[in-house]
């Protein structure tokens, strides 16, 4: 996994380890690292024009200290300095080593850098970039050379990926200690280039992560074992579709199909029963009559170990009731699309026992909580882990950067999203795929988060089969067929 820490717990480990640390020594560690890495992607540090965009806090010195490093072995190393502040003794250290201030213009002096080094703030940036520090980021998003970021791309707010007004874009970020929250969320995230994380030694004095993204290895769908058979491998059930929509059962069902369980069972209306059976001939269905159920609707669907509810289902009395009578059992149930729109005026139903997954995009989640879309996208963090604490769910936002949260544990990051993803149908395949892992029995939190990496990377092979393939558009049931060789990817 890749842990990230919010920025109060990155200042208190940091000062846990300083107390034990001669003076200066952390802050020399983060140098290194970042002049190593400048060194590593420079064709020739010798002669190398190196610019620093330096501000007037520790994220300046850490620049200030790597540059001099750079000048020391040949670099032409200029510092443009934004504010009057600055760290005095990484100055004087860069002036010792043969660094100078930029003269002139500093746009000439970022136009022709080989490389940029921002280091306008890191952990300490708060809100918008102000003057000059703002014109100067513009002008290294825009510079030719390549752009490195110290710690965290400036005007990226570190504990959550809000962007408030111009901010750095780096083709490398270069962190220290540990991933912060904004490093790994967007719109953060996306001004980040590569990340490479720089080991100062915080080990031992960081607590448990706040946020976490799975590498590979970190993906264990269920797997079959000798004893398997369809029954013991998980059996989910696919309640979606109505007359008016089809497509949506369709897709969802598709994902189920491919996600690993022993067995799917769809039931719903004739029309989506009949297409579902087109399809997916796997598919043991149940056709449901129009209009309002009781509780006992389900018992003629037979045993499933998780329940899939809502993409297509409709949002009137006969959504409301199938979506009643599958709450009140005591099985996983993931909640999608138009089940969500039912949740947002029966939150009572959310009162159960039995692990519950919802998967709303920022527009859903506005109805659910209550908050605007805008906020909710903005702030994506604070809003999916307020979702789960007051919806006591498991809930999986989608969008740029999906996040998933479940009360008391690290929020979830997917890192596989690709905005390929932005079209129709592609949440319902989700849905189904998360069901799955669900009836194969992975816990909610993981389930979701294994869902979403699988979807991702099933959209990115669908894009671009292969390495050097050039992306393609893709549609929904492209990210269904392309399943098995998301699964087939994994370490
Ligand atoms: N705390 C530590 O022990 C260590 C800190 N390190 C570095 O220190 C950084 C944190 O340093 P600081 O706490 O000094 O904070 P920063 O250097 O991140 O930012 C503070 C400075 O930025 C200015 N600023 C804040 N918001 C701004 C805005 N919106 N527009 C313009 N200026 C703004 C402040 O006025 C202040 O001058 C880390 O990101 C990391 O790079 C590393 O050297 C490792 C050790
Ligand atoms: N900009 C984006 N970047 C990455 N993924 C995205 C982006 N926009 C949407 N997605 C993904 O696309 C899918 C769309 O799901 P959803 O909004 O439910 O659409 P639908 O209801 O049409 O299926 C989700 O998995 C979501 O995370
Ligand atoms: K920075």
């Amino acid at each position: 996994m890749r842990y990230a820490h919010e920025v109060g717990k990155v200042r208190a480990a940091e000062r846990a380890l300083m107390a034990r640390l001669p003076e200066g020594a952390l802050m020399q560690r983060a140098a290194a690292g970042l002049a190593s890495v400048c060194a590593r992607v420079l064709p020739a540090v010798y002669g190398a024009r190196v610019v620093l965009l330096v501000g007037g806090g520790d994220n300046g010195g850490d620049a200030l200290y790597a540059g001099a490093r750079l000048a020391r072995r040949g670099a032409r190393v200029h510092v443009v300095q934004a504010g009057s502040k600055i760290h005095e003794a990484g100055f004087a250290a860069l002036r010792a080593a043969g660094g100078r201030p930029a003269a002139g213009d500093p746009a000439d002096a970022i136009a022709g850098a080989d490389l940029i080094v921002d280091g306008l703030t890191g952990i300490g940036g708060t809100g918008a970039l102000r003057e000059p520090h703002a014109r100067l980021a513009a002008l290294a998003s825009e510079a030719p050379g390549l752009v490195i970021a110290c710690d965290v791309p400036s005007g990226v707010d570190a504990g959550t990926g809000e962007v408030a007004g111009e901010a750095v874009h780096a083709d490398i970020t270069v962190t220290f200690g540990t991933h912060k929250p904004g490093l790994l969320i967007d719109p953060g995230a996306s001004h980040c280039g590569v990340v490479e994380l720089v080991d100062i030694g915080l080990g031992d004095d960081l607590p448990d992560p706040d946020v976490v993204a799975a590498r590979p290895a970190d993906v264990r769908p269920p797997e079959p074992g000798p004893e398997s058979d369809k029954y013991r491998r998980g059996v989910v059930g696919v309640l979606a579709g109505g007359d008016a929509y089809t497509g949506a059962a369709v897709l969802s069902t598709g994902g189920a199909v491919h996600g690993g369980a022993g067995m799917v069972r769809f039931a719903s209306v004739a029309h989506p029963v009949e297409l579902v059976r087109q399809h997916w001939p796997e598919v043991v269905t149940t056709v449901i009559e129009p209009g309002a159920h009781d509780a006992k609707v389900l018992e003629r669907v037979g045993r499933v170990q998780a329940w899939v509810a809502g993409p297509g289902l409709g949002t009137g009395d006969a959504a409301e009731s199938l979506l009643e009578a599958v709450l009140s059992t005591d099985l996983p149930v993931l909640v999608d699309a138009d089940g969500l729109t039912v949740l947002a005026r029966r939150r009572d139903l959310l009162l159960r026992p039995a692990p519950t997954v919802l998967t709303p995009h920022a527009g859903e989640l506005s109805r659910l909580i209550g908050a605007p879309r805008e906020d909710i996208e903005a702030r994506r963090l604070e809003h999916v882990r307020r979702a789960a604490a007051e919806l006591s769910a498991t809930v999986l936002l989608k969008g740029s950067t999906t996040l998933i949260a479940e009360q008391d544990r690290p929020v979830r990051v997917n890192p596989t999203g690709t905005p390929r993803l932005a079209t129709a149908g592609t949440g319902d395949v989700l849905s189904g795929l998360i069901g799955a892992l669900l009836a194969g029995g992975l816990p909610a939190l993981d389930a979701a988060a294994a869902g979403a990496y699988l979807h991702g990377l099933a959209a990115r092979l669908a894009s671009a089969p292969h390495p050097d393939a050039a992306e393609a558009p893709i549609s929904a049931q492209d990210v269904v067929t392309a399943l098995p060789e998301a699964f087939r990817s994994l370490p």
